[in-house]
């Protein structure tokens, strides 16, 4: 199994190399060379097993001989046992046949443990066995980045500095990146948006000489590995539901668009997908992209979902690229399209193939707020804000009642606190084990969205610069 850059680079990677690199050198994103299917009595054979081995099943035909699969097994056991649900991802039922997946019962409470409990321990692996160290640079809206903290700090082969917009992420999201006391890792505020976040993190990709001096890595969803672990829930989901005899539909809430992607890899896979809904705020520059086929990024609003107010949507991309042709040069045109002025059109013929699996609609703030006052109201569950855009896109959506919905729930309420109260009057809890979060002390660096001041810092913060330098 090798990987191949949405933008045409020659260079074919194998599943580590395309891991620990991140982003391709041409500034593409890494892509499968061609797609692995599950048979359906593979796919079948998932039933009732534990999380973990679905795992190793769905990942390792694109790990190919890259890691061995006892190691691969092994990994998967450890990342999945530090998750506070026995099912790891539980469905919950909230009416005739509609699921909420929630996929929070992580250490950060947030979807991101999902992958990123399992890639930091496989990246820590294959640079122990290689004798090397990575400097990571993640961009978050909220949640990566405490995801990555969490599942890399205190290891030795990495350094990682988290990338967050001030002031526009939860005060819980925040502490998770801020408190940890493990000297590799870091944060910054940067003076900006989280477009302007992600923004800086693909520069310093894009900036070769600085990517090799820090031997720069990223855990952003440009990285295949977390891509792929994200597919692995939407097996064990409609699994547990009936597939692969019956279809399953499936809404997620959707900015950088990598856990929808997760779902098209899976359809990919032979998983039996009906229909990938891809639910937004009111930043909702895919929505209308599904609607009209026009790309256009506008002022991003803040929003009770903080973590989906993002306007340009990384992993697209890789849906472009697929529904192209696979034609890179017509990836690069429409990239560098987009990088001069903001928008592009998606050809027509690609913009056709996305309908026949992906659908979109857009909530707004009062919508958001009356899905988690119903919820709470009708059945006591108390959904967070972006599983309430979730939640309020797929009733708009026209269903088959005979299809089941899984609603993707990707953070815990508690993450949101503020928000879920002013919507329902209640506000939750963190769980005991992150009850003293409130009264850590933070450390955190406030910068404005400056490449070469950000860069300056990550350099210095960098262990993999400084052995580069014999120091
Ligand atoms: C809680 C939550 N929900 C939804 C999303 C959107 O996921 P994606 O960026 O993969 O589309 C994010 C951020 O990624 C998030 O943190
Ligand atoms: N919503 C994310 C933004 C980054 O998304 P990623 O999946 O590409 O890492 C966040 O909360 O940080």
């Amino acid at each position: 199994m090798h990987y191949i850059s949405t933008r045409g680079a020659p260079a074919r990677l194998d599943f580590v190399e395309a891991m620990l690199s991140g982003l391709a050198r041409d500034g593409g994103l890494y892509v499968p060379y061609s797609w692995p299917r599950l048979s359906p009595a593979t796919i079948a054979g998932f039933a009732g097993r534990p999380y973990a081995e679905v795992a190793v099943e769905v990942i390792k035909p694109f790990v190919g001989s890259a890691i061995a699969e006892v190691d691969l097994a092994r990994i998967a056991h450890e990342a999945y046992g530090s998750f506070r649900h026995p099912a790891v991802a539980p469905l919950v039922q909230l009416g005739d046949n509609l699921f909420v997946l929630e996929l929070f019962h992580g250490p950060t409470l947030a979807f991101k443990d999902l992958a990123m409990q399992l890639v930091a321990r496989l990246m820590d692996h294959v640079l122990k066995q290689r004798g090397e160290r990575t400097t990571i640079v993640v961009a978050t809206s909220g949640d990566t980045g405490g995801a990555a903290v969490e599942a890399f700090r205190g290891r030795d082969q990495v350094d990682v500095v988290a990338l967050y917009p001030h002031g526009r992420i939860s005060d819980v999201q925040r502490r998770m990146m801020t408190t940890p006391t493990d000297d590799n890792v870091h944060s910054i505020a940067v003076e900006g948006t989280f477009d302007d976040c992600q923004a800086l993190v693909k520069a310093m990709f894009n900036h070769h000489a600085f990517r090799d001096r820090v031997r720069l890595s990223g855990v952003n969803s440009i990285n295949w590995g977390r891509i792929v672990a994200q597919a692995v829930y939407y097996f064990t989901a409609a699994v547990a539901l009936g597939a692969p005899h019956r279809r399953i539909a499936f809404t997620v809430p959707t900015g950088n668009f990598g856990d929808v992607y997760a779902g098209y890899v899976a359809s990919k896979m032979g998983l039996p997908v009906d229909r990938l809904v891809v639910a937004t705020n009111v930043n909702d520059i895919l929505a209308r992209t599904l609607a009209t086929g026009d790309y256009e990024t506008r002022q991003v609003v803040a929003t009770s979902s903080p973590s989906m107010d993002i306007q340009v949507s990384s992993n697209f991309e890789r849906l472009l690229y697929e529904t192209c042709g696979r034609d890179a040069a017509k990836v690069n045109a429409l990239m560098g399209s987009l990088a001069q002025s903001g928008r592009f059109s998606v050809p027509g013929e690609a913009l056709k193939e996305m309908r026949t699996l992906f659908s979109a609609d857009r909530a707004d703030e009062q919508e958001v707020d009356a899905e988690i006052r119903a919820w709470m109201k009708e059945a006591s569950y108390c959904a967070d804000p972006h599983t309430a855009v979730a939640l309020a896109v797929a009733e708009k959506e026209t269903r088959d009642p005979k299809v089941p919905m899984v609603v993707l729930s990707t953070a815990h309420p508690a993450k949101f606190p503020d928000a879920v109260k002013a919507a329902c009057g209640v506000e939750p809890g963190l769980p005991d084990w992150l009850s003293d979060l409130p009264n850590k002390a933070e450390r955190f660096t406030v910068l404005p969205a400056d490449q070469a001041k950000i860069e300056q810092f990550v350099a210095s913060a960098s262990r993999a610069a400084r052995d580069g330098a014999g120091v």
